[in-house]
């Protein structure tokens, strides 16, 4: 099995509201999409590509390995991650795409590995999903609550997602120009694909907010 990852990193990290795009900002000294691609290569993938924001590729090529490809993204999660397969030659060696969020430095290795073992095992497609720990309600348009679904069968998910590289690439040809989805499983459920789970780990938490990056400094410290 041939692992290449796509990372998503052409946000600019709005809720965060730093002055530099998201993937660049420092953790511990290192910007996030370093931490984020050195996970991956300790996890088992093979070669890596990266989708920057259009105007800051000399940036990023400033902080990741040579060998790293860096790709222009698009206006949301989904193009950017559309553009990273397209870039992904026909001929290449890999049959297997992880995608992952520059915004998830600290995601263990062993994360990583468990999606590649469950891709080796024979799923088309795996994500990495911890277990809700709080009431979770749904609410209706005046803020109240409607529903409160069940949580012994909510999951949060997590990145990095995997997929057979073909399952992905058919997932996405057949979405519509301007389609967006929260993530890439729901990319390849949209075509009808199962999406099986491993365990996912806290410590991969998204770095959305400022207090998500200080939890973080907190946990590289430790
Ligand atoms: N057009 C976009 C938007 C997001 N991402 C990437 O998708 C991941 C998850 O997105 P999120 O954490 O929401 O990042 P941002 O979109 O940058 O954040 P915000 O919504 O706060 O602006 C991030 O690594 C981000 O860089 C991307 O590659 N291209
Ligand atoms: C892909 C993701 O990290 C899985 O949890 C998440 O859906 C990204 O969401 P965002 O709104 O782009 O932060």
């Amino acid at each position: 099995m041939h692992a290449v990852a796509i990372v998503a990193a052409a946000g600019s990290g709005s809720r965060l509201g730093a002055d530099l795009p998201k993937a660049l900002v420092p953790l511990a000294g290192r910007p996030l999409v370093a931490w984020a691609v050195e996970g991956l290569l300790a996890g088992g993938v093979a070669e890596v590509l990266v989708t920057v924001p259009q105007d800051q590729r000399a940036a990023f090529a400033a902080v990741l390995p040579p060998e790293v490809r860096l790709v222009g993204g698009g206006v949301t999660r989904t193009a950017s991650v559309r553009a990273g397969l397209a870039a992904l030659p026909a001929d290449a060696d890999a049959d297997v795409v992880l995608v992952h969020d520059a915004a998830r430095p600290l995601t263990p290795p062993d994360v990583v590995a468990r999606v590649l073992a469950a891709l080796a095992g024979g799923a088309a497609a795996v994500v990495p999903v911890l277990p809700v720990v709080d009431t979770t309600v749904l609410v209706d348009d005046a803020g109240r609550v409607a529903d409160a679904p069940p949580r012994e069968r909510l999951r949060r998910v997590q990145t990095p997602q995997g997929f057979d590289r073909s399952v992905l690439a058919d997932a996405y040809a057949a979405l519509a120009e301007d389609a967006e989805f929260t993530d890439d499983a729901a990319v390849v459920r949209a075509a009808g694909v199962p999406v099986a789970t491993v365990a996912g780990d806290e410590r991969a938490a998204k770095i959305t907010v400022a207090h998500d990056l200080a939890v973080a400094e907190g946990q590289v410290a430790r």
